[in-house]
């Protein structure tokens, strides 16, 4: 029998039980369960990771609904004989979500796109430039009292201004990312994906086409046939796929081989996406190539040797970390869980989530990112 598991409770006479792992940002999203007669219980256990027991001690006998953790086909069937109908991730990935055990058990499955874009996109653009000018050595190097003065070779970092930058996986934050670097740096676009972003397209083509017109260099794009061809052609590359069986271990040692040697390689998609191990030993070879990590492949651990790597910058998974954002998140997650009891329909266009974050509004009458039992949880748009 699974030990019992700390938890606050919100609306202890609410009809709907709804369970939360995880004390999330805000309190909108309590107060919009609460005040729909939902009984939530927050788990307040420390631990950042709770094992599949310690869920099934939460779920317990009766439960409406469920909110964010890694999940397959013990917690789902163990949520549906409880009684329950939805869960939601707190992510709009959703690689922790076995959605085929969902759809079996009958459990509607939500994610949080759209409100976490440009808060990621940001993050990965900080890497690129924390990597490119070599501002965590440089910040070391200060404080340990070693600066004692101006020096021509200091510090020497990558120029990004005109140069090449690749995204691979030009989806919403893939593309929020590219606009980023091409209109903050002038950068020219490389972009490899399944699907062609003709917006992002568009945008670059109209940007180049207004520098010109003011006697600047037009920036430029180009869909790239190969991922290969980014990885030879781009200064800085910033990787924005889904995991998946076919991004699983994207970078690889052949792929990292093809690369610039004085290259900036950036990760705030998913772990998985780079053979670490292999990562580890070109950063070793190549003391010019450099890294901006997120996300790790074995999270919450880094490969060996990761962390000993000056030509790496790592940070814990914070690429959605903005207050706006995660309040966002969770007012999302809560109102995807909320929709399913209340029968709502699904909201139109989860890219527009707008309408479900203003604060003293109304929210639609819409789940903002789920589907029945029986339909995928994402969808790819033309952003
Ligand atoms: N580090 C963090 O905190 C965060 C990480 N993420 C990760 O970023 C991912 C992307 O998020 P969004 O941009 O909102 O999703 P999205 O679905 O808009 O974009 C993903 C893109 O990847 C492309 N893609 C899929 N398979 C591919 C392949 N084999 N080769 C090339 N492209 C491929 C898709 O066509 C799509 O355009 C999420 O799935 C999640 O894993 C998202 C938010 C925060
Ligand atoms: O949204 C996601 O996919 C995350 O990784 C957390 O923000």
């Amino acid at each position: 029998m699974a030990k019992p598991i700390s938890i606050e409770v919100w609306n202890p006479s609410g009809k709907y039980r709804v369970v939360s792992t995880k004390s999330m940002p805000g309190t909108r999203w309590i107060r919009l369960l609460a005040d729909n007669d939902c009984r939530l219980e927050i788990c307040t256990e420390t631990k950042t990771i709770l094992s599949v027991d310690d869920i099934l001690a939460l779920i317990g006998d009766r439960c409406d609904v469920q909110l964010t953790e890694e999940w397959g086909e013990v917690l789902f069937s163990a949520l549906k004989r409880a009684g329950g109908t939805a869960f939601s991730n707190m992510a709009v990935g959703y690689n922790n979500v076995d959605v085929e055990a969902a759809n079996r058990n009958g459990i509607a499955v939500g994610n949080t796109p759209g409100v976490l874009t440009e808060t990621t996109a940001e993050l990965a653009a900080s890497l690129s430039l924390a990597a490119a000018r070599r501002i965590v050595e440089a910040d070391q190097f200060m404080r340990a009292g070693l600066y004692d003065g101006w020096l021509p070779h200091l510090f020497v970092g990558n120029l990004l201004k005109g140069q090449s930058v690749g995204v691979i996986g030009a989806g919403r934050i893939g593309s929020a990312y590219a606009r980023m670097m091409i209109e903050g740096f002038k950068m020219n676009l490389i972009y490899y994906d399944l699907y062609q972003s003709t917006r992002l397209e568009k945008f670059v083509t109209a940007y180049g086409q207004f520098l010109k017109a003011n006697g600047e260099q037009p920036v430029t794009w180009k869909r790239a046939a190969t991922m290969e061809d980014v990885l030879r052609e781009a200064d800085v590359i910033s990787l924005h796929p889904v995991l998946d069986k076919t991004t699983y271990h994207l970078i690889n040692p052949e792929r990292l081989a093809i690369m610039k040697k004085e290259a900036v390689l950036v990760n705030a998609s998913r772990g998985p996406v780079i053979d670490e191990v292999a990562l580890v030993e070109h950063l070793k070879a190549n003391p010019m190539f450099r890294v901006g990590l997120d996300v790790f492949e074995d999270e919450p651990y880094m490969k060996p040797g990761l962390a000993d790597m000056k030509n790496a910058v790592v940070v814990p998974h914070i690429a959605s970390a903005s207050k706006w954002t995660r309040e966002g998140m969770a007012t999302l997650a809560a109102l995807n869980v909320l929709g399913k009891i209340k029968g709502y329909p699904v909201w139109g266009n989860p890219n527009l989530v707008e309408p479900f974050l203003k604060e003293d509004a109304t929210p639609p009458a819409a789940c903002p990112s789920i589907r029945s039992g029986q339909q995928a949880v994402s969808q790819t748009f033309d952003i």
